[in-house]
């Protein structure tokens, strides 16, 4: 089977490599969708993201859907020519936290794309059946595929508990922002706020229902969010950009006794963050990490028309284009590239 490796930093090589064949409880995948995610293009520039080095050749890629092309002997619930969406994370179900439910913070988890776990960059795919999800006709792979960025936002949304008719203020409108907005308002979120530092992130929130942009270069947040809040601020601040101004922003932005959830990853781990203003004003700070039980929820909202992926997707491509591709997704105005197979 087809594969693209990365050999080096900003070098993919295609490779043909055997095809998996499942185990006992496993599915092979056909696979015909992966988007490319922040994370791929970062191992892709820099080889490395924080302690996780790419040492060996690596197949990137984790946002992916296709159809199952055989199962492995317990499988049930799954045949041939059914299409799923993959959950890229297959926790140890052993360790504490697995036992405890908190399977996405398991210490032992295979994360494709994540070094030494190869991802999805490949024509087949063997995964357990049971991080498999069938999706209905009305949904297509790609949506699928986006299942997974989607996950970030709905756990994003379960961890800041954002409910019906409150205010929510997303920092930044990459792909996790905009899927933050999309869970948030199908968590009963009536007003969204959207901040970015690029015209083009805006001007699509908006075009997808964000009630304010705000650019932050030009426009100071804190008042942008007071003048729409009649000065009592957001009850949710969702941080999706990883940028520490944006970071120590959401204190200002988010009301008393409220929410922040913190999903974008600074370049640097320590980022000054007002103590005092957290205990004076009782916020609630919640980190939030990839996503548990969320796959089901992603394709059930996505067949019922409640949130919509496909509108951030700017352009697909074949995997013989991959460095093209990467090099696209590199553009600050594009949010979605997507690599496809041909059925
Ligand atoms: N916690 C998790 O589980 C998890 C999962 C996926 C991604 N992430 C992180 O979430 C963040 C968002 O992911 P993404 O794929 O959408 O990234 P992205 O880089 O595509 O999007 C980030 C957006 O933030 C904007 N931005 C930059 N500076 C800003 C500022 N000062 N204020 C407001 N917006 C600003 C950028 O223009 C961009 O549109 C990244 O840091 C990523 O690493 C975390
Ligand atoms: C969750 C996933 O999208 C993220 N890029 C990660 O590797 O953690």
């Amino acid at each position: 089977m087809r594969t693209a490796v990365l050999v080096e930093p900003t070098e993919f090589e295609l490779q043909d490599r055997s095809e998996p064949s499942p185990g006992p409880d496993d599915v092979l995948v056909a696979i015909r969708d992966v988007g490319i995610c922040g994370s791929d293009v970062h191992y892709y520039e820099h080889g490395r993201i924080g302690d996780y080095v790419v040492e060996d050749p690596l197949v990137l890629g984790h946002e992916s859907a296709g159809e199952v092309v055989a199962v492995g002997e317990n499988v049930t619930g799954l045949e041939a020519g059914d299409r799923v969406a993959l959950e890229p994370g297959v926790p140890c179900r052993r360790c504490a936290h697995c036992k405890r439910g908190d399977y996405h913070l398991c210490e032992d988890v295979t994360f494709m794309a994540t070094p030494p776990h190869d991802g999805a960059f490949a024509e087949y795919v063997s995964w357990p059946a049971d991080f498999a999800y069938e999706l209905p006709d009305s949904v297509s792979t790609a949506e699928g595929a986006l299942c997974e960025p989607l996950s970030v936002g709905i756990h994003a949304c379960r961890r800041g508990d954002v409910g019906t008719g409150d205010t929510v203020l997303v920092t930044g409108a990459g792909p996790i922002g905009l899927l933050v907005m999309e869970a948030a308002r199908a968590a009963g979120a009536t007003d969204v706020i959207v901040t970015d530092v690029v015209a083009e992130k805006l001007s699509l929130a908006a075009e997808r229902g964000a009630d304010v942009t705000v650019d932050v270069t030009e426009t100071d947040l804190e008042s942008a969010v007071e003048e729409y809040t009649d000065g009592v601020g957001a009850d949710v601040v969702v941080e999706a950009s990883g940028a520490e101004p944006s970071i120590r922003s959401t204190l200002d932005a988010v009301r008393r006794g409220g929410t922040v959830v913190l999903v974008g990853l600074a370049d640097e781990a320590t980022v000054p963050f007002d103590v005092l203003e957290v205990i004076d004003n009782e916020i609630d700070v919640h980190g939030s990490f990839r996503y548990k039980n969320t796959y089901d929820a992603a394709v059930d909202l996505l067949a019922d028309g409640v949130v919509d992926v496909a509108g951030i997707i700017d352009f697909e491509s074949s995997l013989d284009a991959i460095d093209d591709a990467f090099q696209r997704a590199m553009e600050p105005a594009v949010v979605k590239g997507m690599i496809t197979f041909e059925s």
